[in-house]
């Protein structure tokens, strides 16, 4: 149980001690803030409404500022402080969410309408509702809590999304067993929990975050089955990405500057975002975030969902994304090569010569999709004498892995991939897109925004909307 000064964030507690990100839950050592501004955009901002995205990966967290023609009035990121223990990460999220909102230039922050964030999915938190008070988690997106699997496969349809380990409710039924019971606990993913920092209120998601602890984005509810278990009353009520909750809190507002007309909007998830920075959106159209992780998004005209290959259709709108995420990706390539390193190796590749090196990248044991197994060990040998061939042949394997995703797709029902936008740090690799393009046999090229917070920033814009009535 984590002790309830460690994070207790009620939010009342502001109105009378100096806000967290300044009660020494500032980072142990000076962190780099790279931010960019516009200044030909920043002439206008004085009288254009602005609308922030935040996005909460997996190594960092970023944020865009836009304007309602898209236009981009700054930028910046922050990697997250030194996580000792798993409430650590919590700490380390909140740091990052108020130092990013500090990095937004004064002058702007009055300008800004509304927010929205975005989260790794299946990220799980478990707060008291009374206190604030963080009672367990963070549980992270790829945790796997197979001693809630009997249980959660006894209630839901076979194959459903929430029958693999890693489901956020297989986290909270693991929880649930293990505490004996809620209390006032609820039940919040990284992103809702993020915005509660900032808007205070309890129990609100989006279709988005709560797909994996059984919410049923074609009905609009949960089903039957999970509505009628005795934790159901910990889920949030779920609305659609985007959706205006609150306005900001007043203690916020008075901190960091920020307009009262600041609305606060639900969510998404980290490869959502990403899918909508790229403003893709007809059918056989794809989305695959290279991040720490692999997702693919694939606009599909039919919806996939089968637990045994970590597949699931999201909904947006009126389309289905049809996906998965894998475990591979650049958390791999992080613990053999630094970012420059990467530049440099990767000049020497032909991506026209196919690497006969074959792996299974993995940062460590376990793998989501397009195989869901826990215990998958990676493989990454025989390692050449080559740094540029040994990079070349992980760059190939990952990019089989991708055409294997989306071959399985197709094969399950879903609409054929016909162009793939890349989102993430691995967009800026052009070698990879080049091989990536090969061995997917489709057109694959950068998106223009390639930065999750851009559509995280996308959602405020659509939540300022709907706060004003304007059809979207
Ligand atoms: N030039 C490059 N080529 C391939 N991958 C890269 C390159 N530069 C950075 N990356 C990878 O991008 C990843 C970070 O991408 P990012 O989208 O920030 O991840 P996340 O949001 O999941 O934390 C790192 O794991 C890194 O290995
Ligand atoms: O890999 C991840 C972290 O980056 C997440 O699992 C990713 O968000 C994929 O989940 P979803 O498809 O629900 O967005």
């Amino acid at each position: 149980m984590v002790p309830a000064t460690a994070l207790s964030v009620h939010p009342l507690a502001h109105r009378h001690q100096q806000h967290p990100a300044r009660r020494g839950l500032e980072p142990r050592r000076r962190i780099t803030m790279l931010s960019r501004q516009n200044p030909e955009a920043d002439a206008a901002a004085g009288t254009t409404p602005l609308y922030l995205g935040i996005d909460f990966g997996t190594s960092g967290a970023r944020y865009a500022l836009i304007d309602r023609q898209g236009a981009i009035h700054s930028e910046g990121k922050r990697p997250y402080s030194p996580v000792g223990d798993a409430a650590g990460w919590a700490s380390s999220w909140r740091a990052a969410l108020f130092q990013l909102i500090d990095d937004i230039p004064p002058t702007l922050r009055p300008s800004i309408s509304a927010i929205s964030i975005d989260g790794t999915s299946a990220t799980t938190l478990i707060v008291d509702s009374e206190t604030g008070e963080l009672l367990a988690g963070p549980f992270l997106y790829n945790e796997s809590f197979p001693d809630a699997l009997p249980a959660v496969a006894s209630i839901a349809p076979a194959n459903h999304t929430v029958c693999s380990g890693t489901s956020t409710l297989c986290k909270l039924v693991s929880w649930w067993n293990a505490a004996g019971g809620g209390g006032a606990a609820v039940l919040m993913h990284q992103s809702d929990w993020l915005l509660w920092l900032l808007h205070g209120q309890y129990g609100v998601s989006d279709y988005n975050n709560a797909l994996k602890v059984g919410y049923d984005p074609e009905a609009g509810a949960y089903p039957s089955w999970l509505a009628s278990q005795p934790y159901a009353p910990m889920l949030p009520s779920v609305r659609a990405p985007g959706d205006p909750i609150a306005a900001v809190r007043d203690d916020v507002c008075s901190q960091y500057g920020l307009s009262k007309e600041c609305v606060v909007c639900t969510g998404t998830t980290d490869s959502i975002a990403a899918f909508l920075a790229a403003r893709t959106t007809g059918p056989g159209k794809a989305v695959t975030s290279l991040g720490s992780t692999l997702a693919i998004k694939l606009v599909s005209k039919v919806r996939v969902d089968d637990a045994r290959f970590g597949v699931y259709s999201h909904r947006l709108d009126d389309a289905w994304l049809v996906g998965g995420a894998s475990n591979t990706g650049g958390a791999v390539l992080r613990q053999l090569f630094t970012d420059d390193q990467l530049v440099a190796l990767s000049r020497s590749i032909d991506p026209a010569a196919a690497s006969p090196l074959d792996y299974y990248p993995l940062p460590r044991k376990g793998e989501r999709f397009p195989v869901s197994d826990p215990d998958m060990a990676p493989r990454l040998q025989p390692r050449p004498d080559s740094d540029a061939e040994y990079l070349h042949g992980i760059l190939e394997s990952i990019a089989r892995i991708e055409a294997k995703g989306y071959n399985l797709l197709r094969e399950l029902g879903a609409t054929a991939v016909e162009e793939v936008f890349t989102a993430g740090g691995g967009a800026q690799n052009n070698k990879w897109t080049a091989i990536r393009e090969r061995v997917l046999g489709v057109p694959v090229r950068k998106a223009e925004q390639t930065e999750a917070a851009y559509g995280a920033a996308l959602l405020a814009l659509k939540g300022a909307d709907r706060r004003a009535g304007v059809a979207s």
